[in-house]
């Protein structure tokens, strides 16, 4: 009997969603919004050999899902035998680890939440209710990016802070993009040909939120988000790591107040705050133009990137594969170039001609004499949402 799963992913810059029966060997229908809040927003609708584009203006998610609703109007397919629908929903905090049926109470405890996921647990709710509009009669289930890091060691999760009040609040390291670093874990140990039992990895999920996780034997045993998705790299218009006595800096010296702080940070940092561009493309550009910031920003994000995986090694004790995925690491192959180079002394060294080579395939991009390897794993984290769906409503 078919079973076609609509899977919805709301990203802070995109929404990205299928159509898909996981017993049918391609989706039925991939699309994605790109770009939400910046002046040109994009669409594109995948419908087997036929590709619909648009250009336009999305101020925010509520308007992107609206479209998303329409392509399947206006181009199809229908959604009318749709069993039920899974959405990425960022944040679960210590009470959702794993996936889980979506009721009134689970979007109450994830209002609840939003505050942790600012950039992230809204959208996901607005696309929680445009598709119980659209589809009020099945099961919708909540995937939960904290579950993958729901595992961690308690030294890898725990803050050096009064244990009192890190009690109190649930506040630790929750770790985000989980299903991402999962099923690309998974993914890269088939690549490598090796049980992932047996491999270690560190896999950088670039998009415009990144983050880097160490998995050894399949389990993830640190990553760099934390508490709320802030933590760690440097990303679109997210700072990632600073010291954390800048918040009171900047409340008791200049002035400003706490939620202008956290505005600074989330969404006016990053690449943003460096070089005023947040997609990596136009980051590109501007330094192939000869653009000083935009120059900075990338060896700032470079730079910290490098550190990351210098300290997961560590902690790992040994290292098969670095693994990049997602919108960045996916497609900007200058950025690999530039942390790989920085690597040699780990062993891991490119061929450049793979690096620069265009695939939607996962591939080994290292130089044949590399002993740690570079891989590039195209995450899907809508296909590992339908498996976790299905087992939900299977449930
Ligand atoms: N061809 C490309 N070259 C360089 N960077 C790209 C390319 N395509 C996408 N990106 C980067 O990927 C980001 C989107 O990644 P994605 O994983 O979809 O993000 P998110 O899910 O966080 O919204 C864009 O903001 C841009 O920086
Ligand atoms: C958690 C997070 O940062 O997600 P995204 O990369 O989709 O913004
Ligand atoms: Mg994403």
């Amino acid at each position: 009997m078919a079973q076609p799963i609509l899977l919805l992913n709301c990203g802070s810059s995109s929404i990205k969603y299928q159509l898909l029966d996981p017993a049918e060997p391609g989706p039925r229908a991939v699309g994605i919004v790109q770009r939400i809040g910046l002046e040109t927003s994009t669409i594109d609708h995948e419908v087997g050999e036929n590709e619909y584009h648009e250009e336009t203006h999305f101020a925010n998610h509520v308007e992107a899902v609206a479209a998303v609703v329409q392509m399947f109007r206006d181009h199809g397919p229908s959604l009318d035998d749709v069993v039920a629908v899974g959405h990425r929903t960022v944040h679960g905090g210590s009470t959702f680890v794993e996936s889980t049926l979506i009721t009134e109470e689970v979007i109450d405890k994830l209002v609840e939440l939003s505050g942790l996921a600012p950039l992230h647990n809204p959208p996901g709710i607005a696309g929680i209710r445009a598709a119980q509009e659209v589809l009020p009669d099945v099961p919708h289930v909540g995937v939960f990016d904290t579950a993958f890091f729901s595992t961690l060691p308690a030294e890898a999760y725990t803050y050096a802070v009064d244990r009192e009040v890190t009690d109190r609040y649930s506040i630790r390291k929750y770790g985000f993009h989980g299903t991402s670093h999962s099923y690309v874990s998974k993914q890269a140990a088939k690549c490598l040909g090796r049980p992932i039992e047996e491999t270690k990895l560190i896999v950088c999920h670039l998009g415009n939120g990144a983050s880097i996780s160490a998995v050894d034997g399949g389990v993830a045993i640190d990553t760099s988000m934390g508490l709320t998705p802030l933590q760690g790299l440097v990303m679109g218009t997210r700072s990632g790591d600073v010291d954390p006595g800048l918040h009171a800096f900047l409340v008791n010296s200049a002035g400003m107040t706490i939620a202008e702080v956290d505005d600074l940070l989330n969404k006016r940092s990053g690449m943003a705050g460096l070089c005023g561009y947040t997609d990596m493309r136009d980051v590109e550009a501007a330094v192939e133009n000869g653009d000083q910031a935009s120059r900075l920003a990338l060896d700032v994000y470079v730079h910290r990137l490098v550190s990351y995986i210098g300290s997961y090694y560590a902690l790992l004790g040994g290292l098969d594969a670095v693994v990049f995925t997602a919108g960045v690491g996916e497609n900007a192959d200058p950025v690999r170039k530039a942390v790989i180079d920085r690597l040699s002394h780990f062993g891991l060294k490119l061929d450049d001609d793979a690096n620069r080579a265009r695939s939607k395939q996962p591939r080994d991009i290292s130089a044949a004499d590399a002993t740690v390897r570079t891989l590039v794993v195209p995450t899907n984290e809508e296909l590992a949402m339908a498996q976790e769906t299905l087992s939900v409503i299977g449930r």
